[in-house]
């Protein structure tokens, strides 16, 4: 499908620092929207239905599968999580760019209907490292942290399928990694997607 807007894939093992950088990465880009996705899973200490997810329970998630109203959806450790086709539609068809904080089977199922969304896995710097960053964020039971860390590795293995790995080690220069990345992709789209009347369009984007 072909939108006038940038769409961005954000993936990574749970811990690794992907909600902080795209957090911190939208403080810093107004031209940029995260996409809200419906999950099962039930909130943790501080999120708020409808700021870090819609929270909604496994029928209503089976019904809106059923109704097709989803652009992808996926089981990530053990909880339904999607993509609404409102979260993202409306934005991309007005030109505005998104990003999506997704699992790595959402964001090849959306490479699929999106040819041009732009994949970036985020890698910590070790699995030691990766540990300590799920404990030390103190929101999972012993057991589900266990669970992250046992799926990280095949979630890891993903990460050939993706436009661009970004090591999380330094956060700011992680942070300065993702930046580029989306300012690489919004020059290329200038220069190849748009018609000569929106390149000076989207050169205010940049
Ligand atoms: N496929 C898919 N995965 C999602 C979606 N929303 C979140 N996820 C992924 O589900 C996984 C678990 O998310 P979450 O429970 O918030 O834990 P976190 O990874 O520790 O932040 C992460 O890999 C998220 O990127 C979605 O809409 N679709
Ligand atoms: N570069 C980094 N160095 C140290 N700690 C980090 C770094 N990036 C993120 N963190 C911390 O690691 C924990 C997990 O980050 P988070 O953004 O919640 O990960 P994810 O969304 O990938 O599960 C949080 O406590 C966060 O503050």
């Amino acid at each position: 499908m072909e939108t006038p807007g940038n769409l961005f894939v954000v993936a990574a093992p749970s811990g690794a620092g992907k909600s902080s950088l795209v957090k911190a990465l939208l403080e810093l880009d107004s031209h940029l929207a995260v996409s809200i996705s419906h999950t099962t899973r039930t909130p943790r200490g501080q999120e708020q239905q409808g700021r870090e997810y819609v929270f909604t329970d496994e029928a209503t998630f089976r019904a809106m599968i059923d109704r097709g109203e989803f652009f992808e959806w996926a089981l990530v450790h053990g909880n339904l999580y999607g993509t609404s086709r409102t979260a993202i539609e409306d934005r991309l068809n007005r030109g505005e760019d998104v990003v999506l904080e997704i699992d790595w089977q959402g964001a090849l199922q959306i490479k699929k209907i999106f040819p041009y969304a732009v994949l970036i896995f985020i890698l910590p710097p070790s699995w030691n490292e990766l540990q300590q960053r799920l404990q030390r964020r103190g929101e999972d039971q012993p057991d589900v942290i266990a669970q992250r860390m046992e799926n990280a590795r095949a979630e890891v293995a993903q990460a050939r399928h993706f436009d661009f790995v970004i090591i999380n080690a330094l956060f700011e220069t992680a942070l300065f990694d993702l930046k580029t990345v989306v300012h690489s992709q919004r020059l290329k789209y200038a220069a190849q997607r748009r018609n000569k009347s929106q390149v000076f369009a989207a050169l205010d984007l940049i």
